[in-house]
C-alpha cells in the first residue's frame, strides 16, 4: 500500500509537515530570542528551490533495498558537524576523494556494490549531553552546531540565531552542487582512482595497499577493454552516485524543506536524500519520530545499548509500515564493551520480525573517551573491535553486516587515538579541528575499510559465512554474547 495523487496514505493520516510540533521535542532550542524571525525565516525556506529530488532519493531508497538483500554495502561517512568556518572546495572533495578511495577497497574485496552517503550537505546541529558548558567559571550554553549558534565561547555567539538556518541551507546548496561536479564531471572516474590518494596517506601502509589494489583493478580493466568488453556499457565508470544524509534534528528546518513530490504526491524532506534520528531523540511519543514517520525519504535509526526488542519493534512499526525495502537502515552505536551484550537480541528480533532492514554499524559513538590532557577522543583499536564485533555477531545471526557510519574526515586531523600512524594522547593537539566529536583521519577511515574488506571477503561464499557462523559464536563466547533461538 504507498500514497497516491489521491492522497496520503491511511497509514501517514493525521501527519502533516508540523505535526510534530504537537509532541514533545528534545534537543531543539526553545529560546530562539525573537520567535517571529524564525517564522519569518522558515517562511523563506520553504520558498527556495529543494536541495535534492525525488527521483534521485527513490534512487537510494531501491539501492539500499539491495542492500536490505545482502546484495550490496552501505558506506555513510563523513563530518561530525560540518562548520561554515571550514567550508572549501579542497574540503569537499576531499570528503568525497575518501569515501571514493574506501568504497574501492569495500568493493573489490566484498565483491558488491557500495552505496555512498556522506554526512554531508546539511550534517550541521548537535545534540548535546549538557545545555550548558562552564569555562574558568563563566557557564554558558553549550554550542549546539552551526546551524543554532555559534562555536566561540562569547554569549552572544550562543544565541540561537534563525539566520543561521539560512547560511546551513546556502552552504548546502553550494556542497551539493560541488559534490554534483565532482561525482558526475570526471573526477570521480575509475581511471583517475590513483589520483583520489591524499599526498599524506600517500607514503604509509595503506598508501601502499591502496595503490596495489588500485594497480590490479586497472589492469582488469585494460584487460577488458583488450578484448572489447565495455563494462562502461552496462555502468558508468567516469560517475557515481553520491548521496547525501545528515541527522534530522533541527526539525524547523526540516518543516520548511518538506515538499510534496508532484509525480507520486508523497512528501519528501528536500533537505537530504536519507535522514537518520538520533539516539538522544528516538522516543516513540516524540516530535522526531513523528516528523520522520511521514517523509517518504529513506532513513536511518541510532540504536544505542538502552535500546530494547520491543521499542525498536514498535519503532519500525511507525516508521516503515509499508515495509519498503531500503526505507530503514538501523545503526547500531553499542560500544565496543557492549556491543557483543545488546546487539543479538535486537538483530534476532528484525530476522523473526522479517520485515527488511539494512543493519549497519557506528563504531564511533559508543568509543567515545576524555583522554588525559581533557581532548574528547576515540581509541582506534575500541573502533575497529566494535566493528569486528558487530560483523561476527550478524554472521551468528544470519543477517547482512550491512553498513559501516563514520566521523571521518580528508584532513590529517589527529582527533582519533592510535591507527598505523599510532596518534598518541601527547599529538592530539597538534591538529585537533573538530567542532564537536573526533574524527578518523583519512589515513585511520583507509586503515578501517582495508580491515572490514578483508572481513567481509571472507562472507562472500556461504559456505564460508556458514564457518564463519561457527568460529563467531566461538569467539563471541566470553564477550557476553547470547546466542538467540532461532
Ligand atoms: O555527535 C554526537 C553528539 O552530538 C556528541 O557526542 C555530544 O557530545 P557531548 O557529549 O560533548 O555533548
Ligand atoms: C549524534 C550522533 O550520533 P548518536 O545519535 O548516535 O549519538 C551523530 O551521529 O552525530
Amino acid at each position: 500500500m504507498s500514497s497516491s495523487r489521491n492522497g496520503p496514505s491511511v497509514l501517514k493520516q493525521n501527519w502533516t509537515p508540523g505535526s510534530w510540533r504537537h509532541r514533545p521535542v528534545k534537543h531543539i532550542p526553545d529560546d530562539y530570542p525573537d520567535a517571529r524571525e524564525l517564522a519569518r525565516v522558515e517562511a523563506e525556506l520553504a520558498r527556495l528551490p529543494p536541495l535534492v529530488f525525488a527521483e534521485e532519493t527513490r534512487r537510494l531508497t531501491a539501492a539500499l533495498g539491495q542492500v536490505a538483500e545482502g546484495k550490496a554495502f552501505l558506506l555513510q561517512g563523513g563530518d561530525c558537524a560540518e562548520s561554515f568556518k571550514e567550508f572549501t572546495t579542497d574540503n569537499v572533495r576531499d570528503s568525497l576523494r575518501l569515501i571514493l578511495q574506501m568504497a574501492v577497497v569495500l568493493t573489490f574485496s566484498g565483491g558488491r556494490p557500495v552505496v555512498k552517503v556522506g554526512r554531508i550537505a546539511g550534517q550541521f546541529a548537535k545534540p548535546r549531553s549538557g545545555a550548558t558548558e562552564t569555562l574558568e567559571g563563566v557557564t554558558l550554553p553549550a554550542y549546539r552546531g552551526d546551524i543554532i549558534n555559534g562555536m566561540e565561547f562569547e554569549a552572544g555567539e550562543r544565541l540561537p540565531d534563525p539566520k543561521r538556518l539560512l547560511k546551513a541551507y546556502h552552504q548546502s546548496s553550494d556542497t551539493v552542487g560541488l559534490l554534483r561536479l565532482f561525482s558526475q564531471g570526471g573526477y570521480a572516474d575509475l581511471l583517475n582512482m590513483h589520483r583520489w590518494t591524499f599526498d599524506f596517506v600517500a607514503d604509509s601502509v595503506q598508501g601502499g595497499q591502496y595503490r596495489k589494489l588500485a594497480d590490479k583493478i586497472l589492469e582488469s580493466l585494460r584487460f577488458m577493454s583488450a578484448l572489447h568488453v565495455s563494462p562502461g556499457q552496462q555502468m558508468p565508470l567516469n560517475r557515481v552516485d553520491m548521496f547525501t544524509s545528515h541527522e534530522a534534528l533541527l526539525l524547523n528546518y526540516e518543516e520548511a524543506m518538506t515538499r510534496a513530490d508532484p509525480v507520486s504526491g508523497d512528501w519528501y524532506d528536500s533537505s537530504a536524500h536519507m535522514l537518520w534520528i538520533g539516539e538522544r531523540t528516538r522516543q516513540l511519543d516524540g516530535g522526531h519520530v513523528e516528523f520522520m514517520r511521514g517523509i517518504q525519504n529513506p532513513i536511518g535509526l541510532k540504536c544505542g545499548p538502552t535500546m530494547e526488542p520491543d521499542d525498536l519493534l514498535r519503532l519500525i512499526d511507525i516508521l516503515n509500515p509499508e515495509a519498503i525495502p531500503g526505507k530503514l537502515t538501523l545503526i547500531g552505536r553499542f560500544g565496543a564493551d557492549k556491543i557483543a551484550e545488546r546487539l543479538p537480541r535486537l538483530m534476532a528480533a528484525t530476522k523473526r520480525d522479517g520485515r527488511p532492514v539494512v543493519w549497519s554499524t557506528d563504531p564511533m559513538h559508543g568509543n567515545t573517551l576524555k583522554a588525559r590532557n581533557g581532548y574528547k577522543t576515540r581509541p582506534f583499536d575500541r573502533i575497529l573491535s566494535e566493528v569486528k564485533t558487530f560483523v561476527q555477531v550478524a554472521t551468528a545471526e544470519g543477517v547482512h553486516p550491512g553498513g559501516l557510519h563514520l566521523e571521518m574526515t580528508g584532513q590529517n586531523v589527529t582527533e582519533c587515538l592510535g591507527g598505523a600512524q599510532e596518534v598518541t594522547e601527547d599529538d592530539l593537539s597538534s591538529r585537533y579541528h573538530t567542532h564537536c566529536d573526533p574524527r578518523l583521519n583519512a589515513n585511520q577511515a583507509l586503515q578501517l575499510a582495508f580491515l572490514v574488506a578483508d572481513k567481509l571477503q571472507s562472507l562472500r561464499v556461504p559456505e564460508v559465512w556458514a564457518a564463519a557462523a561457527t568460529d563467531s559464536l566461538t569467539e563471541l563466547s566470553g564477550k557476553g554474547y547470547h546466542a538467540t533461538p532461532k
